[in-house]
């Protein structure tokens, strides 16, 4: 396995790219470590596959260098690179066993055949196909399929990466939460440096140490599941990750307050936005605490979703979500404050610290 150095990338699918957006990819430079669980996580477009595809080698980057334990590979190809990949869709050989996909990439580099059995059985058990091994692949469901390819993926252990592009699309959802478990207890396992590319939240969030949000072709953060929840970097990463997202309400700055509306915060320090254009403040439904004390609002909407409610609001003339136990109560003159510990200031939509 390998610690992946991000070097000054760039990519432009264009020729000659000039303005930033030209680029599908704007400049990422990061050190991935070695065994790291990554989840690149992200709304259609926003870059992941391009990223992925330049850390597989499958696409060159315009600008910048890639390391694998300090080793430039830019120009290397993907099996220079001893990469294993799983598509979105499965890739396997129909008129071949099971045992002999899962067996192929040990067999191609001249594995021995006693190592080969060993392995392809460990990888049979863990993937659930054991009592399938010597059926044809043909004739087999598609998430069956994409089971063997993830199989292919997992079975060489000597790897520098394994990289997946979202490779549950076509597996059953309740089959999901299983594959995902399987692939986290299998990444404890053997410590494989894994970077999984998705759109989906909750995919990013079991299974990943490091869940890297882009948007718009730009790393916005990379940080734990609770990093993202509790410190969104970015107004994007609030609105993205939890449901319902952060709410996000157009904002002043006066020394060690926040103006929102006609409603002044006290927080604890002034907050660094010199030569901001646009301030903003963020915080998520489950900060915001409904009650009979605080500031005035006025309730809109109660949508029950079994342990908890989201009450819908409208908050100094913007719509808020908040999120209630089941027994919460919601009084007729509800008011609302907010912890301090869920208040995040946004400066051109980037998190700025508060003055120490
Ligand atoms: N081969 C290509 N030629 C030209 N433009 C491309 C090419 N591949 C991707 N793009 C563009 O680059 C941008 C990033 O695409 P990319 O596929 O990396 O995003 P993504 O986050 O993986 O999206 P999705 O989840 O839809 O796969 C998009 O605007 C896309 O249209």
């Amino acid at each position: 396995m390998a610690k992946i150095g991000l070097h000054g990338i760039r990519h432009a699918y264009g020729v000659r790219p000039g303005r930033p957006n030209d680029y599908a990819l704007k400049e990422v430079s990061h050190d991935w470590e070695d065994g790291g669980a990554y989840a690149l996580l992200g709304p259609s477009g926003c870059g992941k596959t391009t990223l992925l595809n330049i850390i597989s080698g499958l696409v060159t980057p315009s600008e910048g260098q890639i390391l694998f334990d300090g080793r430039d590979v830019t120009h290397l190809s993907t099996e220079e690179r001893n990469i294993a990949q799983v598509f979105q869709f499965p890739v396997i050989y129909d008129t071949m066993t099971v045992f002999d996909n899962l067996a192929f990439p040990l067999r191609n580099r001249g594995v021995p055949e006693a190592e080969v059995r060993r392995k392809v059985n460990e990888i049979l058990e863990i993937t659930g196909l054991a009592d399938r091994a010597k059926r044809k692949a043909r004739g087999l469901t598609a998430d069956l399929k994409q089971k063997i390819s993830l199989g292919r993926g997992l079975v060489r252990s000597d790897v520098n990466a394994i990289l997946f592009d979202e490779p549950l699309t076509v597996i059953d959802p309740h089959m999901k939460w299983q594959l995902r478990s399987q692939l986290k207890m299998l990444h404890r396992q053997f410590g494989f440096t894994m970077v999984y590319v998705t759109h989906d939240q909750t995919e990013a969030l079991t299974f990943a140490d490091k869940v890297v949000v882009m948007y718009e072709g730009e790393i916005v953060q990379i940080g734990t599941p609770a990093e993202l929840f509790e410190r969104p970097s970015h107004t994007f990463v609030g609105y993205f990750i939890g449901s319902p997202g952060m709410n996000v309400l157009p904002a002043q700055v006066d020394g060690a307050s926040i103006i929102v509306g006609d409603q002044s915060i006290a927080i604890d320090r002034a907050p660094k936005i010199a030569g901001a254009s646009r301030i903003e403040l963020g915080i998520r439904p489950e900060f915001i605490r409904l009650g009979r004390e605080g500031m005035p609002v006025t309730v809109t909407k109660v949508e029950d979703i079994g342990r908890q409610k989201i009450v819908r609001a409208a908050f100094a003339g913007k719509p808020i979500a908040i999120v209630l136990p089941e027994d919460g109560e919601i009084p007729t003159d509800a008011r609302v404050s907010f912890d301090p510990q869920g208040i995040n200031i946004y400066a051109d939509s980037w998190r700025v610290a508060v003055e120490g």
